[in-house]
C-alpha cells in the first residue's frame, strides 16, 4: 500500500494515520470538523491536503451511524481502490450500505479491538493496535484486492487479523465490549450523588471498574444504538445474576443459620464464576502467543478467492484467528495459511475439502 485516505481523524483515525505514516504510506486526512485533520497532521499522522488521484485504501473512522453514507459517497466519487471502516458494530452499517446502493466488492468492514476511553486526535498513539485483534468481516462478494489491502493495513498497524461473520461479531462485542461499557457507567453513576466522605475512599478497585465510564457519551450512544438487541440480551442475563446475588445477600442477613448458609453458597458461587470467567480473558496478543494450528490452502489469484475461503470457514463455524498469504513469485497463485484453534482444525479441513479446496496438511 502506497497511499491511504483516513476519513474521521479522531482517536482511531489519527492512530491509524500515525501507524501508516510511520511505515512509509502517504496518508491523506479528512473530517467534517476541519480542525481535526489539521491537528492530526501536526501530530505526524499524514497530510490534510486532499489526494490528487485515487488512493489504494480509504479508511472510514467515523461514528457507526455515519459509516454507510460515507462509504457510499466515497465509492461514488471513486476516491480509492478499496474501502474499509473501523466501526465498533458491523452488521447494521453493511446492510445500510447495501440499501444505499453501495458497492459490496470493494468494501470490507473491519474493527480493531483497541481503543481508549478518550476521543479525538490528541488521544491517538501510533502503537494503539500493536498485538491487538482486528476483526475483518469479508463476504463472498468481497474482492481479493480489498481483502489484501485491509490485511496489509492490519499488518502495518501490527495488529492480529481475525476473520468473523458481521452478526457473530456484533453479538461477541455486545458481551466483551458494549455491556462492559454500560456496566462501568452504571457503577460510576452510583457515585454521582454519593457522600463526599465515601467518594474520597475510592481506591484502585473502583478506578479499574469505572475507567470506561469516562468515555464519550455521544459516541457510545451511537455504538449502542447500532447494536441494542445483543447488548440488551447480555444485560438481561446480568440482571438475573444480580437478582440472585441480592437474594443471597439478603439471606446472609437472616437470623436463621440455614438461610445464612444458603446465602453464603450463592455469593460464593458468583465469586467463583467470576474467577473462572476472568481466567478466560486472553493475555495481550504477543505476550502469550496462542498455539494455533495452520491449515494451508493453495489459492489462485482470482477475484473473491480469499473471501470465498473465509466464507466457507465461517459457514463451518470456524474462527480464523490469523492468516498469512504466501505469494508464489511469477505465478498467478499463492498459499493461504489459515491459523485456527487446534480443536477446530479437523472440522475446517473437512469443510474446505467438501467445498472443493485442496487442503495441505
Ligand atoms: N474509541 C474506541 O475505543 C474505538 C475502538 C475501536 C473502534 N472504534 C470505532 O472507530 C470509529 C471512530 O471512533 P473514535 O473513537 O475515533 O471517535 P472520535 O470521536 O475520536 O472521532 C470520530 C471523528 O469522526 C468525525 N466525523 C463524524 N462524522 C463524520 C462524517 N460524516 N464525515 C467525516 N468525519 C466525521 C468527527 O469529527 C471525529 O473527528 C467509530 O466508528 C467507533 O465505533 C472506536
Ligand atoms: O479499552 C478501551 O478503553 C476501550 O473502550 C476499547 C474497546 C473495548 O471495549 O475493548 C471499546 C470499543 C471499541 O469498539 C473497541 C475497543
Amino acid at each position: 500500500m502506497r497511499t491511504a485516505l483516513v476519513l474521521g481523524t479522531g482517536l482511531i483515525g489519527t492512530s491509524i494515520g500515525l501507524a501508516l505514516t510511520g511505515r512509509g504510506v502517504r496518508v491523506h486526512l479528512a473530517d467534517t470538523d476541519p480542525d481535526r485533520p489539521r491537528t492530526a497532521a501536526a501530530l505526524g499522522a499524514g497530510t490534510d491536503d486532499p489526494p490528487g488521484a485515487p488512493v489504494d485504501l480509504a479508511v472510514i473512522a467515523v461514528p457507526p451511524a455515519a459509516i454507510a453514507g460515507a462509504v457510499a459517497q466515497m465509492q461514488r466519487r471513486g476516491v480509492a481502490r478499496a474501502y474499509t471502516d473501523v466501526g465498533s458494530v458491523k452488521g447494521g452499517p453493511r446492510r445500510e450500505l447495501g440499501a444505499l446502493g453501495g458497492e459490496p466488492a470493494t468494501y470490507l468492514g473491519s474493527h480493531p479491538m483497541a481503543g481508549r476511553e478518550r476521543s479525538g486526535p490528541l488521544a491517538a498513539t501510533a502503537d494503539l493496535f500493536e498485538g491487538k485483534p482486528w476483526v475483518l468481516t469479508p463476504t463472498p462478494e468481497t474482492d481479493t484486492e480489498a481483502l489484501n489491502l485491509v490485511l496489509e493495513l492490519v499488518a502495518l498497524c501490527r495488529a492480529v487479523p481475525v476473520v468473523m461473520d458481521a452478526d457473530i461479531h456484533d453479538r461477541a462485542v455486545a458481551l466483551v465490549s458494549h455491556a462492559p461499557q454500560l456496566l462501568s457507567s452504571l457503577l460510576a453513576a452510583r457515585l454521582e450523588d454519593a457522600e463526599e466522605s465515601a467518594v474520597r475512599l475510592c481506591g484502585q478497585g473502583m478506578r479499574d471498574v469505572t475507567r470506561l465510564a469516562a468515555s464519550e457519551p455521544r459516541m457510545w450512544l451511537d455504538i449502542l444504538g447500532a447494536n441494542p438487541g445483543p447488548v440488551a440480551d447480555v444485560l438481561t442475563e446480568v440482571a438475573a445474576d444480580l437478582d440472585e446475588t441480592i437474594r443471597s445477600l439478603r439471606a446472609l442477613e437472616a437470623a436463621d443459620e440455614a438461610k445464612r448458609a444458603d446465602g453464603a453458597r450463592g455469593v460464593e458461587a458468583v465469586l467463583r464464576r467470576g474467577n473462572a470467567g476472568r481466567e478466560r480473558v486472553p493475555g495481550k496478543h504477543g505476550t502469550a502467543p496462542a498455539a494455533y494450528e495452520t491449515v494451508a490452502v493453495p489459492i489462485s489469484d482470482r477475484p473473491g478467492e480469499l473471501a470465498r475461503i473465509f466464507a466457507d470457514a465461517g459457514r463451518a463455524g470456524v474462527n480464523i484467528e490469523d492468516v498469512r498469504i504466501e505469494h508464489a513469485t511469477g505465478q498467478q497463485a499463492g498459499l493461504a495459511q489459515l491459523m485456527v484453534e487446534p480443536a477446530s482444525a479437523p472440522a475446517l479441513i473437512e469443510a474446505l475439502r467438501e467445498r472443493g479446496w485442496s487442503v495441505r496438511t
